[in-house]
């Protein structure tokens, strides 16, 4: 038996796994074991801001008292045509994230400028599929005649070279775009783990109402939810009966980095957990820890590398050592460093929270005010406090006295919005 923070500090010093050049589309939610620098200027060329016409230095022919430029060639189709430089006087179109030519002072925008047609070629144009090579004004209010003007410089955003994202960052959607647009294909993560559930339970039923005998299944339907939030891939969710053979051939043949079981932990004939790790040649690395509900709880190594978490079939007591112990392990394989992993929160209790009989109290608690409560309902077996909960506090052996800071870890999955709605007993 361990305590609580001896069974943490071990899951939480578990290896990362291997990092791997992984590409972009595959690396989503994976943890960077390298920076990503910016391997070209960002953007790395100058680019137009504006769909219109790239202006040249004006020569100082005049139109009606304004400046003008000559448009003598065909301007971009789409925004990877690359157009010649321009002359002094001369003006090209553009669109919207053109290269601009060299020679290019800056960008007038269609709608500030009028063009005196001379002639008309067939191409596209910002105004249309026919352009008009001819005599271009801009209109008297414009500010596009200063120098700059609609023009994205290279290097605005970041120099090459740039540390855009750290080691350690997770990659989230956003971050593999940025990956992608600081020129990457592949990028160096600790992998995502890949999570295989194994509820077991012969009484255990999936649909209808339970016999005497019976029970409705919580966690195959909770628990793919739950790891996706500690982040982790879930593979496969199988159920089995209460047989160590069907077991042990499942941990055999596990291609999974965690393999999360449910029920089966204790010491009954009907227990099938110990049995098949038995079988495999498993190490034990805890063989419960001092908590209540959830202290039958279990984590082994298959000679695979392979790591087993049993989790106590007592639905809370199976969510509160997912809660537990989950976060940190999820964690250590995904190589998250130390101070992202820490969900924990402090709140101060709003009433007197008793202990358990022995070791620590994991107790569904709901945050009322400033302060948290008990959420009620908090035998092993029963969920429905669960349901309006938003962590497990944990409640040393003496007791917590209203007023008192009690640590808090979030049910996983279970983000509730600030001013939770109430439970529907709640009066
Ligand atoms: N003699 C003792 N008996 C028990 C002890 C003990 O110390 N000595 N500890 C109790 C505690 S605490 C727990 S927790 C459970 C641990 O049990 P197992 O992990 O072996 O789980 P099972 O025996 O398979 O099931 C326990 C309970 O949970 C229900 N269950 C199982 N799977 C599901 C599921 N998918 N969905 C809903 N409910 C499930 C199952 O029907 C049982 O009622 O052992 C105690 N006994
Ligand atoms: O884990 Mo049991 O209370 O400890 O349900």
């Amino acid at each position: 038996m361990k305590s609580l923070q001896q069974a943490r500090e071990l899951v939480a010093a578990l290896p990362a796994l291997p990092a791997a050049d992984t590409p972009l589309q595959d690396a989503v939610g994976g943890i960077l074991a390298e920076p990503v620098r910016t391997r070209l200027p960002l953007p790395h060329t100058d680019t137009s801001a504006m769909d219109g016409w790239a202006l040249a230095a004006p020569r100082r022919q005049e139109v009606g008292g304004r400046l003008s430029w000559q448009v003598r060639r065909p301007g971009a189709e789409h925004p990877g045509t690359r157009l010649p430089a321009l002359e002094a006087g001369e003006a090209i179109g553009v669109v919207t994230g053109s290269p601009v030519p060299a020679g290019t002072v800056s960008v007038l925008r269609s709608e500030h400028s009028r063009l005196e047609p001379t002639d008309t070629v067939r191409h596209s144009s910002p105004e249309g599929e026919r352009e008009s090579t001819g005599t271009l004004t801009a209109l008297p209010e414009t500010p596009d005649l200063q120098p700059g003007r609609n023009i994205r410089p290279a290097g605005v955003e970041a120099p090459a070279g740039q540390e855009l994202l750290a080691a350690g960052d997770t990659l989230t959607p956003v971050r593999t775009a940025v990956a992608a647009v600081a020129g990457y294909d592949t990028v160096r993560i600790h992998p995502v783990p890949r999570v295989q559930i194994l509820t077991t339970g012969s009484e255990v039923i999936s649909a209808g109402l339970p016999e005497p005998g019976q029970v409705r299944d919580t966690f195959t339907l909770s628990l793919p939810g739950m790891v996706a939030d500690l982040g982790g891939a879930v593979t496969t969710v199988t159920r089995l009966d209460d047989d160590v053979t069907g077991l042990h051939e499942e941990l055999t043949a596990t291609a999974a980095h965690l393999v999360l079981t449910t029920g089966g932990t204790a010491h009954s004939r009907a227990d099938t957990l110990r049995p098949a790790l038995q079988r495999c040649g498993a190490e034990i690395l805890i063989d419960s820890v001092d908590m209540r509900p959830g202290h039958p709880v279990l984590l082994a190594r298959l000679p695979s590398g392979t790591l087993v978490l049993g989790l106590p079939g007592n639905p809370l007591a199976g969510f509160a050592a997912l809660t537990l112990l989950g976060r940190p392990l999820l964690g250590a394989l995904r190589g998250v460093p130390a101070p992202e992993c820490a969900e924990v929160f402090t709140a101060s209790a709003g009433e007197d929270l008793e202990p358990a009989r022995r070791g620590q109290r994991l107790l569904p608690v709901r945050r009322t005010g400033g302060s948290i409560r008990s959420a009620g309902f908090s035998r092993p077996h029963m969920m429905r406090g669960l349901a309006y909960a938003e962590a497990f506090a944990v409640i040393p052996p003496r007791g917590i006295q209203t007023g008192e800071p009690v640590t808090c870890h979030p049910v996983p999955g279970h983000h509730l919005p600030p001013h939770p709605r109430r439970a529907p007993w709640d009066d």
